[in-house]
């Protein structure tokens, strides 16, 4: 598994935010995590990568517990400014996606790895302007071009289609198509499928912090499942198993915009 969390507890400010959650993510796999404000997806996504302390339960990836390969994830937070003062290029931001703890310099190629990942989200032509003049869509596109330069194994991105314009959004799904061609597992945190839904295989459903679905992301006869059918991969092996054999609960329409 890539991801595997059993009883998952999390008490932020005093209050109950993540309430038992059980949920495995197998290697090359591509999820949506969808839900209503406040239903904890974020804390969820940042209990994996170890930015919200977990109060009871357990957490895995890639099978261990306790030690994050960190060299193996790329993370992108919920909106989030690149600039802040930082007097650097969105290539040069780009680029430090390649540091690591030991070393200061970004390594080889540095460059042309930068400029193929800023291509991935559709900002190469803006590859040398300074990141503090980019707009809030651009700058979060320069993070998330900074996690896909790490060619991660494991990539956690929180709504990354926000504020995100209909040209970015495809070109972010193609990336991610190739992304998981290439065996990495994806985890999104979403209020809707979008441009995604093609890549899009399953979906858990957060409501207060519990799951309350877990099974196909297209249910029989939904607009997603047209969506899919459009885009399919024609080889694909699709339909899987029936909704009522996976899903957790009745399922939502998972159609609409959370
Ligand atoms: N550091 C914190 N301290 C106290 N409460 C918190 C903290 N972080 C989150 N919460 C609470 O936990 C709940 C879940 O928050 P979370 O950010 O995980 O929701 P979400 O599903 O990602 O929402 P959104 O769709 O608005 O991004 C909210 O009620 C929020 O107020």
């Amino acid at each position: 598994m890539a991801v595997s969390v059993r009883g998952l507890r999390v008490e932020l400010g005093g209050s109950l935010v993540l309430d038992g959650v059980d949920a495995s993510v197998r290697q090359g796999k591509a999820v949506a995590i969808l839900g209503a404000n406040g239903s904890g997806k974020s804390t969820l996504v940042k209990s994996l990568v170890g930015l919200v302390p977990v109060t009871a339960g357990e957490v895995e990836i890639f099978g261990a517990a306790g030690k994050l390969p960190w060299s193996r994830i790329g993370y992108v937070p919920q909106r989030m400014g690149a600039g802040s003062g930082v007097p650097a290029t969105a290539a040069e931001v780009v680029a430090s996606g390649l540091l690591d703890n030991r070393r200061l310099r970004p390594g080889r190629g540095a460059r042309r790895r930068s400029l193929e990942a800023l291509e991935g989200v559709g900002l190469a032509d803006r590859a040398s302007a300074s990141v503090q003049v980019l707009s809030g869509g651009q700058q979060q596109r320069v993070l998330i071009a900074r996690a896909l330069i790490r060619e991660p194994d494991l990539l956690i991105m929180d709504e990354p289609l926000a504020g995100m314009d209909q040209e970015s959004r495809e070109a972010l799904a193609r990336t991610l198509a190739g992304l998981q061609d290439r065996g990495a597992t994806v985890l999104l945190v979403l209020h809707e499928l979008g441009e995604l839904t093609a890549l899009i295989r399953r979906t858990l459903v957060l409501e207060e912090g519990r799951i309350a679905y877990d099974g196909p992301a297209r249910l029989p006869g939904s607009e997603a499942e047209a969506e899919q059918d459009r885009h399919a991969h024609p080889a694909s092996s699709w339909p899987g198993p029936a909704v009522a054999g996976t899903a957790t609960a009745q399922a939502p329409d998972l159609s609409r915009k959370w």
